[in-house]
């Protein structure tokens, strides 16, 4: 029979409710010498949305790369949960990124998957025997569970429908829900709505906002849409040259700072 092995627990005390969920210090990397995150410092909160606004090639992407270990900073400390990710290895350091769930602006579902089942491979880290390996043999409590996450993201309707035949704002929701199914606790979105008419990037940018203050998630979101940072986010981070120039509410945005944030940088990318 097939089991839904839950990841044990890291043996370690919760943090106050107050704690940041990912804490980030001093964050560096470079790309053949070039230094393309200078000292990057920022906290995530659960219910809470953070946008990252920046030029192209401000360090944006980098930093949410470095945070899901897909880049390595040469210095800096990770803190995810209160543990630090640099002192983790092994089946510790995986059990802790499962937490952490990216979504990207190229949508990475399996086109002739449906629905469900590309919203039920957001548990594939947990999952042990043949249900790793094909959908047909996902249990029960695994297909309801995504079912759920995807009437959460308003699709359940689509559930049966092959992921290939979705919209882009669908397939983003899909994407989202396969998230919630990962039981992730911080999402990374990496320009989740660069490649969506406005009406779905509203729509996405809403549904993210409403998890982060339902659901209680961390949601981290690179915007190239300013405007939408204003309606949907609750802090907004500004890199410039892979320095934070403006890290606050989104009110204490203003015209200005935003034309700093915005004019070419140095070496652009
Ligand atoms: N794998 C890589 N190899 C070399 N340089 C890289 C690599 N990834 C990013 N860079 C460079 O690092 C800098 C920061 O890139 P990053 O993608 O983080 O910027 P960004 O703010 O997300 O930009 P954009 O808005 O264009 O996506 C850029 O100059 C980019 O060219």
């Amino acid at each position: 029979m097939t089991t839904l092995n839950l990841p044990t627990p890291l043996a370690l005390p919760a943090p106050p409710a107050d704690e940041p969920i990912l804490r980030v210090s001093n964050l560096t990397k470079s790309f053949g010498g070039r230094t393309v995150l200078d000292g990057v410092d920022f906290t995530l909160h659960r219910g809470s949305v953070v946008a990252f606004l920046g030029a192209n090639g401000s360090g944006k992407s980098t930093t949410l790369k470095c945070v899901m270990g897909l880049e390595t900073p040469e210095a800096g400390s990770i803190q995810l949960d209160g543990t630090e990710l640099s002192n983790l290895r092994g089946g510790e350091l995986t059990r802790a990124r499962a937490s952490v769930a990216m979504v990207f602006q190229k949508i990475h579902l399996v086109p002739r998957r449906t629905a469900l089942e590309n919203v039920c491979a957001g548990a594939l880290g947990r999952i042990s025997g043949p249900a790793s390996v094909s959908p047909m043999f996902f249990p029960r409590e695994l297909k309801e569970e995504a079912m759920a996450a995807l009437a959460r993201v308003g699709l359940a309707d689509r559930a049966h429908e092959k992921a290939g035949r979705l919209s882009g704002g669908q397939a983003q929701r899909v994407a989202v829900a396969r998230a919630l199914c990962q039981r992730a606790s911080v999402l990374l979105a990496d320009e989740p709505v660069s490649a969506l008419d406005p009406r779905a990037a509203e729509e996405v940018m809403a549904l993210l906002a409403e998890l982060a203050h339902e659901e209680n998630l961390a949601v981290a979101a690179v915007l190239h849409q300013p405007d939408l940072a204003m309606r949907h986010a609750d802090h907004v981070i500004g890199l410039i040259n892979g320095r934070i120039e403006y890290s606050g509410e989104i009110s204490g945005l203003d015209a200005s700072m935003l034309s700093r944030l915005y004019t070419p940088n140095r070496v652009a990318a």
